[in-house]
């Protein structure tokens, strides 16, 4: 229900939350940590049931949607809801479109195999390789391990959780950039500046790692400074990720995809970004004992990858209404390919031609 140019800036409301609670975990990690007696980490691990209580007990004072009410046959409790949470008579027009949309939706028989259909390939791929990428650009490994990391390269126990504390606060801040630039700039700007800062800096945090530790891995010279500056680094890195692939990897999939294969296209990629999360935090301690300061490349190699691979096959999608997204991939130079002219019949092709130049 989004218009077309707010899109973007709502649609990151997702990835703030995700990035406000990792910045209030580390918070508390840092409080918790000077409890004695071995219980900092068991009070930390515990606060972690409060949010998931307040959205239980919420949940179960949380009202029916009255999109919901419709899907399920109840139109008269649908129309008195909608009442309630507009606080006027006058619901006509939006109950009206509530249906026109739910009939739209329930005329959608099979998004699996719809989504396998050749014109929707760009789509498919994005998908997948959206969120794929996004994990791989090591987000993680800074964002699970940092205490870790930052342990590992000198810094005592509290020093490490404050400097996780800064690096979430940084992530926070660089999703407060994204919301405010992304229906400006549009998405393929953020991703490629965000992707050529977090390569720079992912090279540099390596290198400097590298000159200290070697392939050894040991160290015993390292200097309060050295490691501030390798802070400074990650740093960099976590603002551009927080401005570009960090919310860009949820946004871009959910404004491809046509009704006919939302709601598979939705499934793809998010079972894609857990997927991927949940192999990067299980190998990520073998791999660093293996790979050393080579993790830090390992991971450029990847971000370098995914730059080249939006600056020659993402279009630019803001602004761009989702009925008429087809337009755009018919017009990419790759794309094309695959659309045939049977299947674009939506929209005006010289407006879009315009929003794209615009962007
Ligand atoms: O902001 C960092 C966080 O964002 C995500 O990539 C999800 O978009 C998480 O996997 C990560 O922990």
């Amino acid at each position: 229900m989004a218009p077309a140019h707010l899109r973007g800036t709502l649609n990151i409301g997702f990835q703030l939350m995700i990035t406000i609670g990792i910045f209030a975990a580390n918070l508390i990690n840092y409080g918790t940590a000077s409890i004695e007696g071995g219980w900092g980490w068991r009070v930390s691990l515990g606060l972690a049931a409060v949010p998931a209580l307040v959205i239980t007990i919420g949940s179960l004072v949380l009202p029916d949607t009255p999109n919901s009410l419709i899907e399920r046959g109840h139109d008269e409790e649908a129309q008195a809801m909608l009442r309630k949470i507009r606080g006027t008579e006058d619901i006509g027009a939006e109950y009206d479109d509530l249906v026109a949309a739910s009939d739209e939706a329930k005329s959608v028989d099979h998004p699996w195999s719809n989504i396998l259909q050749r014109k929707y390939r760009p789509q498919l791929t994005m998908a997948i390789l959206i969120p794929c990428f996004q994990q791989l650009t090591g987000i993680n490994v800074i964002m699970f391990y940092a205490p870790v990391l930052f342990k590992t390269i000198g810094f005592g126990s509290e020093a490490s959780l404050a400097s996780a504390v800064i690096t979430g606060m940084v992530i926070v801040f660089g999703t407060f950039v994204s919301i405010a630039t992304v229906d400006k700039l549009g998405r393929r700007k953020l991703f490629l500046q965000g992707g050529t800062q977090m390569l720079v800096s992912q090279l540099v945090v390596g290198t400097l790692i590298a000159l200290k530790f070697g392939i050894s891995g040991v160290a015993t010279d390292v200097t309060k400074n050295y490691a501030s500056i390798i802070v400074l680094f990650i740093c960099f890195y976590v603002a551009a990720f927080a401005w570009s692939w960090g919310p860009l990897g949820w946004l871009v999939p959910s404004e491809i995809f046509p009704l006919e294969i939302r709601s598979a296209g939705q499934s793809i990629t998010v079972s894609v970004n857990m997927f991927f999360t949940f192999l990067i935090a299980q190998v990520f301690l073998t791999a660093l004992c293996h790979l050393k300061f080579g993790l830090f490349y390992f991971f450029a190699g990847w971000v370098a990858i995914m730059t080249a691979f939006i600056a020659f096959f993402l279009p630019e999608t803001k602004s761009v209404p989702i009925e008429e997204i087809i337009l755009v991939w018919k017009k990419h130079w790759f794309w094309s390919k695959f659309i045939s002219d049977e299947d674009v019949h939506v929209g005006n092709p010289e407006a879009v031609d315009y929003r794209i130049e615009d962007a």
